[in-house]
Parts: structure tokens; sequence; C-alpha cells
């Protein structure tokens, strides 16, 4: 199938030659075409300019191709959320009241709630039913304009249903348009049998679910929760280290709620991302930017927790190449709308609008390790494009909390539009 997208208001491709993430005044660089065109052949990106350009370099393909008219829009590459906590069972708005009357996030989970709510409901559901709450939740995703979504383990905290979470995922990925990459994350909090034995279950993922991870080639990414009360700075560098030896790509969340030298560790085990950073040092911040290490803010955590965001502007004026997503789980942040967090970012982290954009694109693909392959809008990229009924790219922060999403275009195929999910999606297959 040949598509020949034209008469974008603005076609924003973020086009760039350095193969890594955008760091300082790269990420206000957006590229922008304005009466723009894309040309598509099968799942790639043959070309972008302007209408007249691609009219008279290419012809042929023109003359095939089904055109969509994007007069009065704005067209982008499709957002990549580059964390979430996608499959689990059950929700969290008890907890949720209970932090509304002052309850903390970590009392509520140290009581037994919180990962470990989440973490009981997800053992108890089957994988059908995951299957289908995941797949609704990726076609919710997709109605707003994300066309590549990371996934992380860690409501099972035990093999069998760690391994359901993440065969779940896989499953996923195979039948669902949405790009699923997924991440290890068995270290997500101690288990209640572990409560006095910490290290007793950080010997078991590093000996047994680690193993099994990378045989069973289950996952890219190796993901820790470093924090007070939680894992150890000690604790989290093994588990990032073993999952090293076995091939998974270390990823960190650090410096969430107290500071323990997360974003530090980040930088010495060369993991591809620290996340959530909302009380990163500064010693921290310039180890990450030496390393090239990918911050992956979320602005939306904070606001769900009432707490202070992250240093994004500090991140992005120290050299930190910088990327935001939704971080979607039932506790600390229950939303898929990343346009909605793009706008906090902008309001509570400093962030320009342009940043903003490469955040959740570009510098997103290549905190998962896809840089080469999404993010922008390039040739012989995978065609992942997303229409927005906007007039420029600033109403998209400006018109808030609202979905804009007009078309979405994954591996060359319309998925949504007008807004509308396709219909061969709107039932689970699989
Ligand atoms: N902080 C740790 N993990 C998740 C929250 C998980 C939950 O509360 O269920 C996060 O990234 O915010
Ligand atoms: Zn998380």
């Amino acid at each position: 199938m040949i598509i020949l997208i034209e008469n974008a208001n603005q076609l924003i491709t973020l086009q760039g030659t350095k193969k890594k993430a955008r760091i300082k005044e790269e990420m206000s660089n957006i590229q922008i075409i304005e009466n723009g065109s894309v040309l598509i052949s099968g799942d790639r990106i043959i070309a972008t300019g302007t209408k007249a350009s691609i009219r008279a370099d290419y012809p042929e393909l023109v003359s095939q191709a089904k055109i969509i008219d994007a007069t009065g829009k704005v067209v982008m590459p499709g957002l990549v959320d580059a964390h979430t906590h996608l499959v689990f069972g059950g929700t969290r708005e008890n907890e949720f009241q209970m932090r509304l009357n002052g309850a903390t996030y970590m009392d509520i989970m140290n009581a037994g709630g919180g990962i470990h709510a989440t973490t009981k409901k997800t053992r108890e559901a089957t994988f059908e039913h995951l299957y289908e709450k995941t797949y609704e939740h990726l076609n919710n995703f997709l109605k707003h304009g994300i066309t590549t979504v990371e996934s992380k383990s860690g409501y099972g905290l035990d093999w069998t249903t760690e391994e359901k979470q993440l065969q779940v995922a896989k499953k996923l990925q195979e039948n669902h348009v949405v790009d699923v990459v997924s991440t290890f994350m068995g270290a997500h909090a101690v288990p209640a049998e572990y409560k006095n034995n910490p290290d007793a279950f950080v010997d078991i993922i590093i000996n047994d679910m680690i193993p099994r991870v990378a045989e069973g080639n289950l996952a890219e990414f190796n993901d820790v929760f470093c924090e007070k009360g939680v894992f150890t700075p000690e604790q989290s560098r093994r588990i990032l280290l073993a999952g090293k030896e076995h091939g998974l790509i270390p990823k960190i969340h650090a410096d969430e709620i107290e500071p323990y030298e997360g974003a530090e560790l980040a930088a010495e085990v060369g993991a591809i991302s620290a996340e959530h950073l909302l009380v990163a040092s500064d010693k921290g911040i310039r180890d990450m930017a030496e390393a090239g290490t990918v911050a992956v803010l979320l602005p939306g955590t904070a606001f769900f927790l009432k707490a202070d965001s992250a240093r994004g502007r500090l991140m992005i004026d120290e050299g930190v190449p910088v990327a935001i997503s939704t971080d979607f789980n039932p506790g600390s942040s229950p939303t898929i709308s990343l346009p909605f967090i793009m706008n906090l970012a902008c309001m509570n982290m400093g962030m320009t609008m342009e940043e903003v954009l490469t955040a959740t694109t570009i510098n997103a693909a290549y905190a998962i390790n896809r840089g080469h392959e999404i993010g922008s809008l390039e040739a012989s990229k995978k065609a992942d494009v997303l229409i927005l009924d906007v007039e420029n790219y600033q109403q998209l922060q400006y018109f808030y909390g609202m979905n804009h999403t007009h078309t979405v275009i994954k591996n060359g195929r319309v998925v949504v539009e007008n807004g509308v999910l396709c219909s061969e999606l709107q039932n689970v297959t699989d």
C-alpha cells in the first residue's frame, strides 16, 4: 500500500543526523516543514518534503498512492511511551481516596497495599483476562496517538506470574498493531514472603528469574525499583549487573521518593535510562549527562502523588537527554494520555513545547533502544505517523487535557481515522 499525506500545515519530522538521543539545543530543533508531505510505501517512509518536491521526485509512486489530505493539521511521528506498567490485574481507586485523605504512597505500600495489592490481583488473574484488559489499554493508547509502548513486568514477584505478564506482552506484540517492548522488573517490590529476608529474594531474581527471562527471550531490559524500603543501591547494582551478563539492558527506577544515589548508579552500570528522578542529586544529573543515560521523566506521577516534579529544565541544561512518559500503572499514574503528560512537562518542569515533542518521540525511542527505527519521520524508518487536529504544534499543549488525534498510521496502515479505531481492532483478537 502506498500512502501520500499532503498539505500538512506543519509537518514535524524531528529529522537529525546524530544517531543518539538529543541533548541541549538539539531538543529544540524539531524540523518543521510547512505544507508538508509524507510518502509511505509498505511499512516504511519513503520521503518527506514539501508537496511540490515529493510530487516532482516520486511521480510514479504518487500516481498509485492513496492521498490523505492533512489541510489545517499537524503531522508528526507516532508518540513513543517509554515507561509503562502495562499488564496488571485490578485497579486501586480506593488508594487514591486514601491519599486524598492524607496517606502517603509509601505508607500504603508498607501496609501491604500499593504494588502488593496489584501483585495479588495479577497473581489471581488468568492469562486471558490480562490479555483482554491489556488489549483494551493498547487500543486506548493508539487512540491517543501512541504507536509504541514499553511494558514492565513486576506485579508477579514470583516466576509464574512474572512469566505470565511477560507472555501477555509478547502475545500482544505479535497480535496488536501497537509495538510492545518488554522490560523484566521482578525487582519491583520485595514480596511479603521475603519481607524478613530481602536478600534471598534478590538471589532468586539473579539466579533463577533473570536466566529464565533471557533464555525465553522474554524481555530486552531489566529494571529495578531502587528506593528506601524497597531495593538498596547495592541490591540494585547486583540485579542490574546480573541482567547485563544475560544480555538484558539495565534500566532503573531512581530517586523517586527519597534521594538514594539512583542516578549515579544508572550512570555507573551503563543503564540505557534512569526513570522518575524526582529527587536526583546534582552529581547524579552530571553523571547521567556524562554517561549519556536518558532521563525518562514522569510528570504525571508527580502530579498524581502531589510531589514536586523532576528538575527537567536543569537536566536539559546540564546535557542529559530527556524523554517524557506516562508511567501508566494502577497506582501512581493511571492514565494513558501522553498528550496530557506532555502538558504537565511544560507546566511543571519548565520544558518548552519543542523539547517536549523531542522527549516523546525520538528521545523516548532511544530510551528503549529503538532510535534507529522510530521517533522521527525519515526515509527508511517505520511509517508510524500521527495526524493531529490542531493548526500548529503549540495548540497541542494549549488545548490541554483533550485528545487531538485525528489519524494514526502504524506500520504504514491507517489504524485510527477521524478519531475512530479501525474496526478490526475493536474486538479483542488472538
Ligand atoms: N515506583 C514504582 N513503580 C511504579 C508504581 C507502581 C504501582 O504503584 O503500582 C511507578 O513507576 O510509579
Ligand atoms: Zn514505573
